[in-house]
């Protein structure tokens, strides 16, 4: 079970739900979160469960930046608007320079989130599951 977080910029959230329905089955197993409206708008089209944070806006990109600093998160699909101002946007870089960081995949463009998506359904990121076990102060 990966850990996997939505974000879709206004402009892009069609494509977006476009995209988690064509793959829903393969999210289904998985634990998601997302920002606030982006979440809701998968929810309303999909039978997912997603966790959502605040609107990235008012702070939800930094709430799943805090996820990737703890290195919890496993992989982040962010359709952003690369023709659109954010009032954000520093939240936006940060969220990303964390993936950097820490080194998790991140899609900011649906030909990457394809790959990474396929790629999930290989079981690539597998792995990611012993970092969560012997994680510091984790159970076991
Ligand atoms: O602004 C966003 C990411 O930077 C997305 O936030 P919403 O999903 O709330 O629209």
């Amino acid at each position: 079970m990966l850990k996997i977080a939505f974000i879709a910029h206004d402009r892009k959230k069609d494509e977006m739900v476009n995209f988690v329905i064509a793959y829903e089955h393969v999210f289904v197993p998985h634990k998601l979160y997302s920002t606030g409206t982006t979440g809701t708008r998968i929810m309303e089209q999909t039978n997912l469960t997603i966790h959502r944070f605040m609107s990235g806006p008012l702070g939800g990109d930094q709430q799943i930046g805090a996820l990737v600093a703890e290195n919890e998160m496993d992989l982040i699909i962010f359709l952003r608007d690369p023709l659109m101002a954010q009032p954000h946007e520093p939240d936006i870089i940060a969220l990303l320079r964390l993936c950097d960081v820490q080194g998790i995949p991140v899609a900011t463009n649906i030909a990457t989130a394809e790959v990474l998506v396929k790629a999930i359904e290989r079981g690539d990121f597998a792995w990611r599951e012993l970092v969560h076990k012997y994680k510091p102060g984790a159970d076991e």
